[in-house]
């Protein structure tokens, strides 16, 4: 696939170190009109993205019974089974299951059911290298926003996002099933927004993610196929850095969708969603790009991840 017939530009990593300013602008550009990016040359091995997609099969291939061993928690760990999540209420449940990972090295081992209790070290390496690249990215944007010194200058998002800290990062493992006729005509998930700060998204050779064209001026909505690009991840941003810059960088809404011929096809993804630490406020940060800040939000971190898990989990009494 050639660049040009992508929607999202396509950023290399290895600038950020090589060209820094080169790769801060095209960040900018980036988060400014759609808020997703692919990111090629990253520093998330191709062997352990291989190895998580075979587990997450493995796992997802289970009975039932073995994977819901542990349900999805008010905390948002767990597995979460068909005929649980709404993402866009619009079209109700999601046809898909996922089994979420979270992890804090101040919290002791993490929480797994028997079936991933062998690869325990596997998800908190992979859950590591994920955290650690967002803290790359989270540096660049603080670059680009010339954030001043006396709030933390290049350091001021990275400050936010400890690892030791309590906070909604969570790594999630997603399988959707092939076409039935029992699930919504041809949305795998419906059309929403990151929670987020940050969101890490790996495909596995099977596309179906659709970004909302923001330049189209018609009615109805406008979507733009994001395919798989090897050896690529797709990056884009949630609603607190869309809150943070009071609207400067956009979180975009995005769904995923069966194409015709991959209808008989269970399609697999991985995302890492990066949260900040749970106490820290969504009031815009201080830029001087930041202009006309009008309202501020009156939550933190945590209130808002729970307000949005309570609309998605409509069905959560399924869950448990
Ligand atoms: O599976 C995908 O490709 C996208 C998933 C997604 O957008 C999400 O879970 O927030
Ligand atoms: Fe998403």
């Amino acid at each position: 696939m050639s660049s040009q017939s992508l929607p999202l530009p396509v950023l290399d990593f290895s600038k950020f170190k090589s060209n820094p300013a080169v790769f801060i602008d095209q960040i900018k550009e980036a988060l400014c009109s759609t808020g997703f990016f692919y990111l090629k040359n990253h520093d998330v091995p191709k062997e352990a993205i291989q190895q998580l997609f075979q587990r997450s099969k493995e796992f997802f291939q289970l009975e039932l019974e073995v994977k819901s061993e542990m349900p999805i928690t008010p905390s948002n760990e767990g597995y979460t089974g068909p005929g649980v999540e709404i993402l866009d209420p619009k079209l109700g449940l999601d046809s898909k299951e996922a089994f979420n990972f979270k992890f804090n090295p101040q919290a002791g081992p993490p929480k797994l059911p028997a079936a991933l209790a062998k690869q325990e070290d596997e998800l908190v390496e992979f859950y590591k290298t994920c955290h650690s690249q967002c803290l790359e990215i989270l540096r660049a944007l603080a670059m680009t926003l010339e954030i001043p010194e006396k709030e933390g200058g290049a350091n001021h998002f990275t400050d936010k996002h400890d690892i030791n800290q309590k906070s909604g990062s969570v790594l999630r493992m997603l399988h959707y099933f092939p076409l039935t006729e029992a699930v919504n005509e041809d949305i795998r998930a419906g059309a929403h927004t990151d929670y987020g700060s940050l969101t890490l998204l790996f495909q596995n050779g099977i596309s179906g993610l659709q970004i909302l064209n923001r330049a189209a001026k018609g009615e109805s909505d406008e979507w733009l196929d994001a395919p798989c690009l090897e050896d690529a991840i797709i990056v884009n941003i949630g609603d607190l850095m869309q809150f943070w810059t009071n609207g400067l960088f956009k979180s975009t809404k995005h769904r995923v969708v069966f194409h015709p011929e991959q209808k008989q096809s269970s399609r697999y993804s991985i995302a890492f969603f990066c949260h900040p630490n749970d106490s820290v406020s969504l009031d815009p940060i201080s830029s001087p790009l930041i202009v006309n800040i009008h309202e501020k939000p009156q939550i933190n971190a945590a209130m808002h991840l729970e307000q949005r898990l309570q609309a998605t989990y409509g069905n959560y009494e399924k869950a448990i």
